[in-house]
C-alpha cells in the first residue's frame, strides 16, 4: 500500500510539472515549486497531526491518557519518561496504551513484557527503526549495523557476531582492569592537584570508556584519560555529543526533509562530519595493519597479539571479506553505541551509591575482600569479577532503574503486524521502553520504583547468598531488558557488563563517593534526560571522592 507521504509527494510533483509548464524563467519555476512544496507540507501536517490521530486511526479506541487541548500537544514534545511510567502503572489496559507525541503524532506504548517480545523478537523484522533516527545515525556510518534495514541486518549480524562471542569478550576483561587502574591513578592525581576533593566524574568516565573501546576494538588507545583536552579526543567526543546544539540538530531530522537535513550548514553537522573523518583516519591504518597480519597467518608475534586482542582483528580472522569502509562504518557504530552507554551506567552507579551510603559501604567491603587492589598489578579476569554477587546485583539494579537506552522506538513496515492480537497499521509508531517496563508494578511488583539490589540475590534459609538471579525475582526474561532481546539486541552486552563491573569495582573499592551536582559547575540537582541515551542533563556529574585507605 502506498503511504500518505509518498502519495502526497508524487501528486505534488505531478501538480508542479503541470503548473510549471508555461513558466519562462527560473524564478517562476522555483516560486511555483515552493508553493507546491508548502501545500504538500501543510496537507501532511494536517493529516498527521489532526485527521489521522483524531478521526481516522483504527487504534483510536485503545486506552489513552488525558493529554489536554490539541494546541498544547502540538507545542510540547513527547511526554516525559516519568509520565509514561505513571501511565503504565495507572491506566487500566490490555497491553497497549495510545498517546500523542511530538506534533500530536500517534504513539502506541507497549505495556507488557510479552508485547515487547512480539515487537523485538517474534515479529522483529516487521518493524524498522524510526526514519528520522535512521537519518541521524546514518550520518555516523551509512553502512553501520545500527541503521541496516531488515534484509541486510541479518547478514551484518552474522558477519559481526563472531567478534562478540563470549570466549573473545571474556579475554578483554584484563584490559578493562588495567585501563581502570590507570584511570584511578590519573583521577587520584587530579584530585590531589586540584585540592578541592571533587571532580566531574561524569565527563572523566567518557574518557576511560573511549580509551577502552578504541583499545579493544582497534588495538590502539586514543589516550583520552591522560590527555582529555587533546583535539583528537574533542573530535571523538563530537561524534555523538550531548551538547545542546547537537541535540537541537538531531531534533531537526524529525521536521526537515532529509535532503535538506543532510546539507544544513550548521555547527553540529560540521563537527560530526569532522569527527567522522578524524576517526576514520585513525582507524584506517589500523585496519590495514591487521589485514597484513591476518594474511600472514598470524605467525608473527605482533599478529598473534592483535589476533587475540581486538574486535577488528577477530573479524578479519573470521575468513569473511570486509571492505575498509564497511569496517569503518561498523566501528563508528561500536563507538556510538558502546561508549556513552557504558560511561553513563558507571556514573549512575556512583550516583546510586551516593544516595545509599550503607549499600556503598557494603559493596566496598565485598570488593576489598575478594579482589586485589588495582595498585598490585594483579590480573583480574571475567570469572573473578562475576563471582562478586553484590557487585553484580548493584550493577543489575542500576541497569534496571537507570536504563541507559530508555527507548527502542519502532515503526511498522509490513502488513499483518500485531501486538497482543491488535493489528498495527503500516507506519504506526510503537514504543518499547525498557526503562518504563523496568518500573512497571505489574511486572516488578509494588516496589518497582525503589532501588534495591537485594532483589537480584537468592539466599538460602540461613540467609547466606547462594547466587544472583538474572531475572531479579520476576521469573520473566523479558522483564529485564536493558540490552533488549531479539535479532537487534545489543551485540555488546557482555562487553558492557564486563567493563561496568570492572570500573565500578575499582572506583567504589578505592573511593567513597558523595554527589555534588550536575551541569557545568556541578551545582545543580540531579535531572536525567531520557534521549537516545539517558544521561545527566547537560552531560557532567560532579562528585566528592574521598580516598579510603588500605586498598
Ligand atoms: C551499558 C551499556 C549498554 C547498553 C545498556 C546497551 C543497550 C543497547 C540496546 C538496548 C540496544 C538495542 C537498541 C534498539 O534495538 O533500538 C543496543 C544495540 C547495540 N549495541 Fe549496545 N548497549 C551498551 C553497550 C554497548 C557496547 C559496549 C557495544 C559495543 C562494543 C554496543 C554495541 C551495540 C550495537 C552495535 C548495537 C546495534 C545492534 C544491532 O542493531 O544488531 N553496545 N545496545
Amino acid at each position: 500500500m502506498v503511504s500518505t507521504s509518498t502519495a502526497t509527494w508524487s501528486l505534488g510533483a505531478v501538480a508542479w510539472a503541470l503548473w510549471a509548464r508555461d513558466c519562462s524563467g527560473l524564478s517562476s519555476y522555483l516560486a511555483r515549486g515552493l508553493a507546491v512544496y508548502a501545500a504538500c507540507c501543510g496537507w501532511l501536517l494536517l493529516y498527521h497531526t489532526v485527521l489521522y490521530p483524531i478521526y481516522l486511526s483504527p487504534l483510536r479506541h485503545l486506552p489513552s491518557p488525558e493529554q489536554g487541548p490539541l494546541y498544547r500537544r502540538l507545542l510540547t514534545g513527547d511526554p516525559s519518561f516519568e509520565t509514561l511510567i505513571k501511565w503504565i502503572n495507572e491506566i487500566p489496559n490490555d497491553g497497549l496504551i495510545r498517546y500523542q507525541g511530538f506534533f500530536n503524532a500517534e504513539r502506541i506504548l507497549v505495556t507488557t513484557s510479552q508485547g515487547c517480545k512480539e515487537v523485538l523478537q517474534s515479529q522483529a523484522y516487521n518493524y524498522i527503526k524510526l526514519p528520522f533516527a535512521l537519518e541521524v545515525m546514518g550520518q555516523f556510518g551509512p553502512q553501520g549495523i545500527l541503521v541496516s534495514p531488515p534484509v541486510r541486518h541479518r547478514v551484518d549480524r552474522k558477519l559481526l557476531q563472531p567478534a562478540f562471542k563470549f570466549k573473545y569478550i571474556k579475554g578483554l576483561s584484563p584490559t578493562f582492569w588495567t585501563e581502570g587502574a590507570k584511570f584511578l591513578s590519573v583521577i587520584e592525581k587530579q584530585l590531589r592537584d586540584a585540592g578541592a576533593g571533587f571532580l566531574d566524574i561524569g565527563e572523566r568516565l567518557h574518557h576511560v570508556t573511549l580509551d577502552i573501546i578504541t583499545l579493544t576494538a582497534f588495538g590502539a588507545s586514543i589516550g583520552a584519560v591522560n590527555d582529555p583536552a587533546s583535539s583528537r579526543v574533542r573530535h571523538f567526543r563530537n561524534l555523538f555529543a550531548t551538547k545542546s546544539h547537537h541535540i537541537k540538530y538531531r531534533r531537526l531530522a524529525f521536521l526537515l526533509p532529509y535532503f535538506v537535513y543532510r546539507r544544513l550548514p550548521v555547527r553540529a553537522r560540521r563537527e560530526i562530519m569532522t569527527a567522522r573523518d578524524v576517526i576514520a583516519d585513525f582507524i584506517r591504518p589500523l585496519i590495514q595493519q591487521r589485514r597484513g597480519n591476518a594474511e600472514d597467518g598470524g605467525a608473527a608475534g605482533q599478529a598473534k597479539q592483535y589476533a587475540q586482542g581486538d574486535i577488528i582483528a577477530t573479524l578479519l580472522r573470521s575468513g569473511e571479506t570486509f571492505t575498509d569502509d564497511y569496517l569503518i562504518d561498523q566501528s563508528m557504530d561500536f563507538m556510538v553505541a558502546g561508549q556513552e552507554t557504558t560511561a553513563t551506567s558507571v556514573a549512575f552507579t556512583l550516583y546510586a551509591m551516593s544516595q545509599h551510603p550503607e549499600m556503598q559501604a557494603r559493596l566496598r567491603d565485598e570488593i576489598r575482600a575478594r579482589l586485589p587492589s588495582p595498585s598490585d598489578n594483579a590480573m583480574v579476569d571475567a570469572e573473578l569479577l562475576e563471582s562478586l554477587p553484590y557487585l553484580t546485583a548493584v550493577c543489575n539494579e542500576v541497569l534496571r532503574l537507570f536504563s541507559p537506552v530508555p527507548y527502542a522506538h519502532r515503526q511498522t513496515a509490513a502488513p499483518d503486524t500485531t501486538v497482543g492480537g491488535v493489528h498495527m497499521p503500516r507506519d504506526t509508531v510503537v514504543v518499547v521502553a525498557p526503562g518504563v517496563i523496568h518500573e512497571s508494578r505489574e511486572v516488578w511488583g509494588a516496589r518497582a520504583g525503589e532501588f534495591d539490589p537485594e532483589r537480584w540475590l537468592v539466599r538460602a534459609e540461613g540467609g547466606e547468598i547462594v547466587k544472583v538471579d538474572p531475572l531479579g525475582g520476576t521469573g520473566d526474561t523479558w522483564a529485564v531488558m536493558p540490552f533488549t532481546y531479539g535479532p537487534r539486541m545489543c551485540i555488546g552486552e557482555r562487553f558492557a557488563r564486563g567493563e561496568m563491573l570492572s570500573l565500578v569495582a575499582q572506583l567504589v573499592g578505592r573511593f567513597e563517593w558523595k554527589f555534588k551536582g550536575i551541569g557545568r559547575n556541578g551545582d545543580k540537582p540531579m535531572k536525567i534526560v531520557q534521549s537516545v541515551v539517558a544521561g545527566p542533563a547537560g552531560g557532567g556529574m560532579t562528585m566528592f571522592a574521598t580516598r579510603v585507605g588500605g586498598w
